[in-house]
C-alpha cells in the first residue's frame, strides 16, 4: 500500500491553518491521499471566528454517498456542528464497516473545549457525539479542555489524565490520547492509553504566539499513520515529531499559519519517551558517569545470534567478530557454566560477545557486553552495568521504542523485526525496509543493528537502507553450508565499509 486513501470529515477554515485545508496538507506529508467531506463553512483568521454556517444534511449526506465506494483505510474527523450531523456520520461509519473487511481506522479530534464550542456547535451536539459516535471510534484525541468537557475533571496532574482517559474509553473509543499542549509546566506530557497500555511522551514547551490547527494536524497525522499500519504508540510519536517541528518553524506572527514540514526527519524535534509517568515523571535517566563502553568494532558487522557455545566455536574461526548468546531454556548450572565458557572463548579471540537477557550474571563474569530488550531495560539496573564498563544493546521495535532507548545512549540500539521470522513471533511489530531507513537516517551518533528474517535473499534489500550491521539467527544456523553463508553476509557487509 503506497499511498492509503484517508477521508477527513471536517470543516472548511478561510485561514486554512486548521480544518479541512490543514489536514489535507499533513495527510500529504504522512503520504495519505486525501478525501473531504465539509461539515461546516467558517470565516476565521488563525485568532477570530467570524462565522459559521453547517452544511445542510442533504448536502452532507450526498458527499458522504460519493465516498462511500472508496477503499478508505482511515477517517479523521473534526467540527461536527449539529446533532443531525452527528446521526448522519455515525451512520456512514457503521455501514461503511458492515461492507467491508478491511481494517478502518476512526479518529476523532472532538474540537470541543468550552469557549471553541460556544461558537462552533450547535446544543445537543455533544451528547450526540457521546451517545452515538465515541462507540465507533478507535482513537479519541482530546485536549485537557476537551478532556475535561468530556469527564467533568481536569486532568492536570498525570494521574488524572490515567483516570480521566479510562472514563473516556468507557465511552466507547479504544484508544483516548490526552494531549499535554495546555500543560503549564516547561514541559507538555502527552498521555496515550492504548487498550490496556500506556504511552507518556515528553516534549519542552513550545511559547508561540499562534498554535492554531495542531490539534487538526496531530490527529491527521495519526489517521494517516494508522492508515499506514503503524502502531499507535509509534503514529503518537511521529506526530508529536511533526507538532514539535512545526511549532519550531513557526513564524513570530499572530496570523501567520503554522508550517507543515513534512515526515519528521530531526530526531531533536522527536518526543521523548516515558516508561511510567506514574512511578516517575522524568524520562530514563543515564547512568551517571561516562554511560556505556562504546563497541570496538563498528559496524558490527554481521553479527550471528547463537544458543550454545558449540556455535561459538563453530562461527570463531569463520571470522564472526560480533555473537551473541541467547540462551532461553536453560537451567541456573548450565547457563553459567555456557556463559562462562563462551566468555572465556570469545576474549580469548577477540570477539565481542553479548549477553541476551541475563544481565547479572554478564556483570558477575565480566562479560564484553549484555543485550536488553524493552521490559528487561526497565527492571535492569543500568548504572551497575555502565559502572561494571560493559556494552549495552537494546531492541527496538519502532519509533517509541527506538525513542526510549536512544536516551540511554547505547552502546548500539537494533531495530526489529525487519521482516516476519520463524524464530520468534513477532507480529505486530514488523518494521520493513522502508521504515528501517527512516531508523538509520534519524539515528546518527549510535551503532545501528538491523534484525529479523534477513536472510542471503533480502539482504540487499536490507543494506540498501543504509544499514551496516544485521543480526541473523536462522539464516546462519539453519544454513546447509554455514561457511558458505557466514561468508556471503561477510562479502556483501565489508563491500559496504570498502
Ligand atoms: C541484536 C538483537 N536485537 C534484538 C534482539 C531481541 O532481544 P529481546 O527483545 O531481548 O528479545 P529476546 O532475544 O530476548 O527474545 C536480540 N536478541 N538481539
Ligand atoms: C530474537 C529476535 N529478536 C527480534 C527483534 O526484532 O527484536 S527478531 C528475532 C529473531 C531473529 O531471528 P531470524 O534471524 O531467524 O529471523
Ligand atoms: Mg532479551
Amino acid at each position: 500500500m503506497r499511498r492509503p486513501k484517508v477521508l477527513t470529515i471536517a470543516g472548511s477554515d478561510t485561514s486554512a491553518g486548521a480544518g479541512i485545508q490543514a489536514d489535507l496538507m499533513t495527510l500529504a506529508d504522512f503520504n495519505a491521499e486525501g478525501k473531504t467531506v465539509v461539515t461546516a463553512l467558517t470565516a476565521q483568521t488563525p485568532n477570530a471566528v467570524f462565522a459559521v454556517e453547517p452544511v445542510g444534511n442533504r448536502i452532507l449526506q450526498e458527499q458522504l454517498s460519493a465516498v462511500k465506494h472508496i477503499a478508505l483505510r482511515g477517517i479523521k474527523i473534526g467540527l461536527i456542528v449539529a446533532p443531525a450531523q452527528v446521526a448522519i456520520i455515525a451512520n456512514f461509519i457503521r455501514q461503511l464497516r458492515q461492507k467491508t473487511a478491511a481494517e478502518l481506522w476512526v479518529v476523532l479530534d472532538p474540537v470541543l473545549n468550552a469557549s471553541a464550542g460556544s461558537q462552533l456547535q450547535l446544543p445537543g451536539t455533544l451528547e450526540a457525539i457521546q451517545s452515538q459516535l465515541l462507540p465507533l471510534v478507535d482513537v479519541i484525541t482530546p485536549n485537557l479542555d476537551e478532556a475535561e468537557v468530556l469527564t467533568g475533571l481536569r486532568p492536570t496532574a498525570p494521574n488524572d489524565r490515567v483516570q480521566a482517559a479510562m472514563q473516556i474509553q468507557r465511552m466507547g473509543p479504544g484508544s483516548v490520547v490526552i494531549k499535554g499542549g495546555h500543560d503549564t509546566a516547561g514541559h507538555c506530557l502527552d498521555y496515550g492509553l492504548c487498550g490496556q497500555n500506556h504511552y507518556w511522551l515528553q516534549s519542552p514547551r513550545q511559547a508561540v504566539s499562534n498554535s492554531h490547527g495542531t490539534g487538526c494536524r496531530f490527529s491527521s497525522a495519526i489517521a494517516a499513520l494508522l492508515a499506514r499500519d503503524y502502531p499507535l504508540k509509534d503514529a503518537l510519536t511521529l506526530a508529536k515529531a511533526y507538532i514539535n517541528h512545526s511549532l519550531a518553524l513557526a513564524k513570530d506572527s499572530p496570523e501567520a499559519n503554522l508550517p507543515h514540514p513534512g515526515w519528521p526527519e530531526n530526531i531533536e524535534l522527536f518526543p521523548r519517551a516515558l516508561p511510567n509517568a506514574l512511578q516517575n515523571p522524568e524520562p530514563l535517566e543515564l547512568p551517571p558517569g561516562p554511560g556505556f563502553a562504546p563497541c570496538k568494532t563498528k559496524p558490527l558487522g554481521l553479527y550471528p545470534v547463537v544458543d550454545s557455545v558449540d556455535w561459538i566455536t563453530r562461527l570463531i574461526p569463520l571470522a564472526v567478530k560480533t555473537l551473541q548468546i541467547r540462551l532461553k531454556h536453560a537451567g541456573p548450572d548450565e547457563l553459567r557454566q555456557q556463559l562462562t565458557e563462551a566468555i572465556a572463548l570469545c576474549r580469548e579471540n577477540e570477539v565481542q560477545l553479548f549477553i541476551n537477557d541475563h544481565w547479572q550474571l554478564a556483570i558477575e563474569l565480566d562479560a564484553y557486553g549484555v543485550h536488553l530488550g524493552q521490559e528487561d531495560l526497565l527492571k535492569a539496573d543500568l548504572s551497575a552495568i555502565a559502572r561494571a564498563g560493559l556494552r549495552l544493546g537494546v531492541s527496538t521495535h519502532g519509533e517509541y521504542e527506538m525513542m526510549l532507548a536512544h536516551s540511554l545512549k547505547p552502546s548500539y540500539m537494533a531495530f526489529g523485526a525487519i521482516f516476519d521470522t520463524k524464530t520468534k513471533d513477532m507480529s505486530g511489530q514488523l518494521q520493513g525496509t522502508e521504515r528501517l531507513g527512516r531508523y538509520v537516517r534519524l539515528i546518527k551518533n549510535c551503532p545501528q543493528v538491523a534484525i529479523g528474517g534477513i536472510n542471503a535473499d533480502n539482504l540487499d534489500s536490507v543494506l540498501a537502507t543504509g544499514i551496516e550491521s544485521v543480526a541473523v539467527v536462522s539464516a546462519i544456523t539453519e544454513a546447509e553450508d554455514v561457511r558458505a553463508r557466514v561468508k556471503v553476509f561477510q562479502s556483501r557487509l565489508e563491500g559496504l565499509t570498502c
